[in-house]
């Protein structure tokens, strides 16, 4: 993996006609990984593209990629001399112009064009279509094309606007691990944005979690979903339940469900009230165990089925456990804490994660 710093985003602020949508962004994206831009609709993430793409001034900071400055207040590199390529939600294709045209349209003048324009289409699969034109096609063949097109200049870095929106969802998911192995392939770095979080963890190296235009955790997603660094992303990313609980050791909280014992230590006062994070995969089902759960609900998700518990004390919590063991609404059934990647906040109240983010819009939970 490189660590070669390919964009750096300082102190960025960027909007429109003066008016500041993005405040203080400052992330990294080294060469040859791919980024993300996550979160609810409206909190920034197309502003922050279309900054990094030159189609916006910036109001403060700066754009820099590779050596070179792209954007700083008063002065904006233009697109087309910036050397980053762009996939659209909508494809944008020339309608009137074929499939390989399309393709060759950046690189008309390169004495090679026809031999690149082939190996694009060999890469995103599209090699017996070149003749087509863009309304005989599928809508991810459409994309396709799309990718073709944006790859042909050599970009040193591609933004991908919320690509697969327009697709359903088994294609969908196809075209997002097929699109980061063609990436990964060829080494291009990337940046996409989606409010899909499912789909920024099968495309994406590193993520970023926006809220309302500012940049709460730029991370891995592992680290988003096991160490979360504020509540919102907490909540944001997968799912799970506060509960509350009181930090006995850096490392121990004592909750209603039992001491639990993680492997990250948290540098509050001992005695302090904290929020518990517990994700589904938390908890673990074991059917002789003393602690009891009442089942309220349930979703059968194929190889698992997300369960909706109730605690005695009234706490509500989900579990996954695999659907070969099916228990009935009503039942109780015998759980376990396992939550090595303790996750605590101070005391904000005892809520269920999501509805910490009912007021915001848009937002898509992982198994919604
Ligand atoms: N051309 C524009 N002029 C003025 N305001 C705009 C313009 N485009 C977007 N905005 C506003 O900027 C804010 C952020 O919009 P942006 O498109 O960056 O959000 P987003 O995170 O990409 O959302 P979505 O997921 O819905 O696409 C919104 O309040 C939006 O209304």
């Amino acid at each position: 993996m490189s660590t070669e710093r390919l964009l750096s985003l300082r102190d960025l602020s960027c909007g429109y006609d003066g008016q500041r949508i993005v405040e203080s962004l400052n992330l990294h994206l080294n060469r040859g990984d791919i980024g993300c831009l996550l979160g609810p609709s409206g909190c920034g993430k197309t502003t922050t593209l279309r900054a990094i793409a030159g189609f916006e001034p910036v109001h403060a900071g700066e754009i820099q990629l590779g050596d070179a400055v792209l954007s700083r207040p008063g002065f904006t590199l233009s697109p087309e001399r910036r050397r980053v390529g762009m996939v659209f939600q909508d494809y944008a294709l020339f309608p009137h112009l074929s499939v390989e045209q399309n393709v060759a349209f950046g690189i008309g003048k390169h004495p090679q064009a026809s031999r690149i324009v082939g190996e694009m289409l060999e890469l995103v699969n599209l090699g017996n279509l070149g003749k087509r034109y863009p309304h005989e096609l599928s809508g991810g063949q459409q994309q396709r094309v799309a990718l073709a097109r944006a790859l042909a200049p050599e970009p040193e870095l591609l933004l991908l606007d919320e690509p697969f929106s327009n697709l359903d969802g088994d294609l969908r998911r196809r075209l997002s691990h097929e699109v980061r192995s063609i990436l990964k392939s060829r080494g291009t770095s990337a940046i996409l944005v989606t409010h899909d979080q499912e789909e920024a963890f099968a495309v994406s190296d590193q993520i970023g979690v926006f809220r309302e235009g500012r940049l709460e955790q730029w991370d891995s997603p592992f680290n988003l979903y096991h160490e979360p660094l504020t509540p919102f992303v907490a909540s944001f990313i997968g799912q799970g339940y506060f509960i509350r609980g009181q930090l006995l050791a850096p490392e121990t909280v004592q909750t209603e469900l039992g001491a639990i014992r993680g492997n990250r230590a948290y540098l509050l006062p001992a005695g302090s009230a904290v929020d518990v994070l517990l994700r589904p995969d938390d908890i673990v089902h074991v059917p002789d165990s003393p602690l009891t759960a009442l089942v309220v609900g349930k979703t059968f998700l194929g190889a698992s089925t997300l369960y909706r518990l109730q605690l005695s004390t009234g706490t509500r919590l989900e579990a996954i456990f695999t659907s070969h063991a099916d228990y009935a609404e009503g039942s109780f059934i015998g759980i376990r804490i396992a939550a090595d990647h303790l996750v605590v906040f101070p005391v904000e109240g005892s809520v269920a994660a999501h509805e910490a983010l009912a007021r915001d819009k848009g937002v898509r939970r992982y198994s919604a």
